[in-house]
């Protein structure tokens, strides 16, 4: 052999048993028990049995091959998950060590180097990214500081179906739904971010608007796409053209996005340095004022990036998919109306509060999410050391598909997996990586819904089949609703602004029975702001607490319950629910058939407070007035609670009430027994020693009844009540009744009975 070929030939043995023992190596280091896997061709792997859509190709593999199977994607590991155990293990157990995110060509273009909170993986980066969105984009106070704009666009969704509507002379009228949800929802997206309109009519600049969705309809398609170059890197040859295509989009999308910020910095500000402004972006950039090492330009286009990929599509194609269920779903779409207008009515519009009462229309929502998830695969995570997954060895760098699609429709745990069900749902996924957005996702979703239904007639375009085919443009026939006008009872004539409050004069029961005189049993009168229904027929007036016991359960809160009832916390105020009706158990009912003040304060505290013999003249005196102007303010109406505006002058008032609630405390600390002790007082006392005093004057005035009660005690009951131990008359005996608002007084003497209570 020349010495020449000696040297050619040395290196490359050498070369060649290196690369034979690092073979032999990662053979060996195989873990043995990986996820079963299909078998799988060379180069390729699996790439060839992957179908689109993607989640039902995994889904039915997972039929064959279990809940936790691997594939190979060309030159990547994937493991895939399709059991809720298995995926609650990965969020629990192995949170940390899956919360990374496989890189790939578009991620690291657009995602400035993988550096943004949706592509970056695990540390100290996203970290920093993650509760930046959660203090200070997510935050419940900074999410209500948009209230407006999602009101706003919601509203404008509503005028642009009517005004279509109103085109076709207000029948049915053919629309596609998805553009003018996606617009909706992306203005409120960019409102809160930039302050700018530019989706639809309206918009902030045109050409600046047309660049804007251009840009970010590309950047949505790369971000969710699958390149094939991401797998098998020898393919990127073929491929060339999209590393430039993306690095294009990227360049421009940084303009755009540098664009904003320059233009915010140099709007003249109405605060101060570092004080809060309008836009998501307005507070990184006076958060950068004060951090500019953490806020730099980057991680502020980045910011907004995200949240412009994450939160537009999502939250429009649920709102398409819940149309298609409700309209292939007629008697849905009827439970969902009827429940909106018996718990908000016509006359205003559903708001964000309102959802918490409207568990149909949440139901709608949640199971358009389960059965039709807008990531049906999660992101992809990815793990960053090798762990244990459903029992399997899942190797470091290997990508894990959670299937939510195919979890959401397990039979074991939905009985009918096509149907409701209450499980636990992964749509937004779980643990750290879980989305930070679904609290804004579901208010709009669910008030934008709730308006369409609430507004309009909604019916399907033909009627082949239950569903609605799944690819297809969602377009449905619309028509405003009519405004259903309710029976109201007859009402007198009323002035604005007060109503009927100027008929109103004392006593308000005698007014009202002369009221019952021209406009019926069942009239209704408005207080102010507040409509009141009178009933004076014994039959409704039992329906009302038979039929509509639970509807009519709620007292009415005023400005004196409210504080003196400890915020409506106490049985007499509280509204129907968990609170009133725990106290209800607790309530003092044997009290409320006690005739005098003392028999209820002895009861409850041991203490005389009134009469001979106190328990502490001073203490007596004062609980004795603190009593009587509390009874009197509960029994008053007061103008305030009617009209508001009548509220500022009374302001006196309310210190006085908040100085007599504060005087009270001395007495009692618990609150619990202080409101059960304030209610009985109020409820036993004053309503007992008034009708008795009522009783005693009906009786001074009908003396032949006096006697027959008498007479009927003596012969049935031992020796105990007022009629049977002292002899009644009245002090004068002009006309049949005496006059209501006097005192009562009485003449009596004692029967020679008496000497024998003395015995008794
Ligand atoms: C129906 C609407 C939505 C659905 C179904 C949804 C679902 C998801 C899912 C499945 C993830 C990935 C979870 C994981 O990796 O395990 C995610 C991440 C994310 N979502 Fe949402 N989302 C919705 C709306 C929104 C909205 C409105 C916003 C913002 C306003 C938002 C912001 C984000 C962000 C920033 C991430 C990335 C979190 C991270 O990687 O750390 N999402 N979302």
């Amino acid at each position: 052999m020349e010495t020449s070929s000696l040297y050619t030939f040395l290196p490359l043995a050498f070369l060649l048993i290196l690369l034979t023992l690092k073979l032999f190596s990662s053979w060996f280091k195989q873990p043995q028990n990986l996820p079963p896997s299909p078998p799988s061709i060379p180069i390729l792997g699996h790439l060839h049995l992957l179908k689109s859509p993607l989640h039902r190709t995994l889904h039915t593999l997972s039929q064959s091959y279990g809940p936790v199977f691997s594939l190979r994607l060309g030159s990547r590991r994937v493991v895939v998950v399709s059991s809720a155990v298995v995926a609650e293990e990965c969020f629990t157990k192995n949170d940390i060590v899956l919360t990374n995110r496989p890189s790939t060509v578009a991620s690291r273009h657009i995602g400035y180097d993988n550096t943004i909170l949706i592509f970056a993986s695990y540390g100290e980066q996203w970290r920093n990214l993650r509760r930046v969105c959660t203090l200070e984009i997510f935050s419940s106070a900074r999410l209500n500081s948009f209230v407006p704009i999602r009101r706003d666009e919601i509203k404008r969704l509503l005028l642009n179906l009517n005004k279509r509507a109103s085109s076709s002379g207000y029948d049915f009228t053919k629309v596609e739904l998805y553009p003018l949800f996606l617009e909706m929802t992306s203005n409120i997206v960019v409102r809160m971010l930039t302050g700018k309109r530019y989706f639809g009519e309206d918009v902030t600049n045109a050409k600046e608007a047309a660049v804007f969705r251009k840009v970010m309809s590309e950047i949505v398609e790369y971000a969710v796409s699958a390149y094939p170059g991401d797998y098998l890197s020898f393919l990127r040859l073929f491929f060339r053209n999209y590393k430039k295509k993306v690095s294009r989009l990227s360049k421009r999308s940084d303009k755009m996005l540098q664009n904003f910020i320059e233009e915010h910095r140099n709007t003249p500000r109405k605060g101060g340095v570092g004080e809060s402004r309008e836009t998501v972006l307005d507070h990184l950039l006076s958060l950068q004022e004060k951090q500019p090492e953490f806020y730099t330009d980057e991680i502020i286009k980045g910011l907004i990036m995200v949240i412009l990929i994450a939160a537009t599509d999502t939250s429009a194609l649920t709102m398409k998919r819940a149309m298609s269920f409700l309209l292939s779903h007629p008697h849905y779409l009827e439970r969902a109306t009827e429940e909106l207008d018996s718990v908000i009515g016509q006359e205003r519009m559903i708001d964000e509060m309102d959802i918490v009462k409207l568990p149909f229309l949440q139901n709608i929502v949640s199971e358009t999410l389960r059965l039709r998830p807008p990531a049906p695969l999660l992101v992809p995570h990815m793990s960053s050391k090798d762990c244990i997954i459903g029992g399997y060895d899942v190797p470091c760098q290997t990508m894990v598909f959670i299937n939510v699609w195919s979890i959401h429709r397990d039979p074991k745990l939905w009985d009918d997996p096509e149907d409701n069900g209450p499980c636990k749902l992964f749509s937004f996924g779980l643990g750290r990586r879980a989305c930070p957005g679904v609290n804004m996702a579901q208010q709009v979703i669910n008030v934008a819904l709730g308006s369409l239904i609430q507004c309009f007639e909604w019916k399907r375009i033909g009627d082949e089949g239950t569903n609605m085919p799944k690819g297809l443009p969602l377009e449905a026939m619309c028509k405003a609703r009519e405004i259903q006008h309710k029976k109201l009872p007859l009402s007198p004539p009323f002035i604005p602004i007060l109503g009927h409050l100027h008929l109103l004069k004392p006593p308000l029961h005698r007014t009202l029975y002369s009221l019952s005189q021209s406009y019926g049993p069942i009239f209704s009168l408005r207080f102010g702001s507040r409509r009141v229904v009178i009933v004076l027929l014994a039959e409704v007036a039992e329906e009302c607490c038979t039929k509509n016991n639970i509807v009519l359960a709620s007292c009415p809160s005023t400005v004196a319950s409210r504080h003196i009832g400890y915020d409506n916390m106490i049985v007499l105020f509280a509204p129907d629910g968990k609170q009133w009706r725990n106290l209800r158990r607790v309530e003092l009912k044997p009290m409320f058939l006690e005739m005098t003040f003392n028999i209820v304060v002895r009861m409850l505290t041991k203490k005389r407070y009134y009469g001979e013999d106190v328990t502490g003249a001073e203490v007596a005196t004062e609980f004795r007035e603190i009593m009587s102007e509390i009874v009197d303010y509960i029994v008053s109406a007061y103008s305030g609670d009617y009209l508001s505006i009548l509220r500022e002058s009374r302001e006196t008032l309310l210190d006085h009430l908040l100085s007599l609630q504060e005087k009270q405390l001395e007495f009692y600390t618990d609150e619990t027994f202080k409101s059960l002790l304030l209610v009985t007082l109020i409820a036993a006392t004053n309503t007992s020693a008034s009708t008795m005093t009522r009783t005693m004057s009906l009786l001074l005035s009908h003396l032949h009844s006096l006697k027959r009660v008498a007479e009927e005690l003596d012969s049935v009951v031992a020796l105990q009540s007022l009629i049977q131990c002292l002899e009644w008359k009245r002090i004068n005996e002009e006309g049949m009744n005496m006059p209501k608002v006097l005192p009562l007084e009485a003449m009596y003497k004692a029967q020679e009975i008496t000497a024998r209570i003395a015995e008794h």
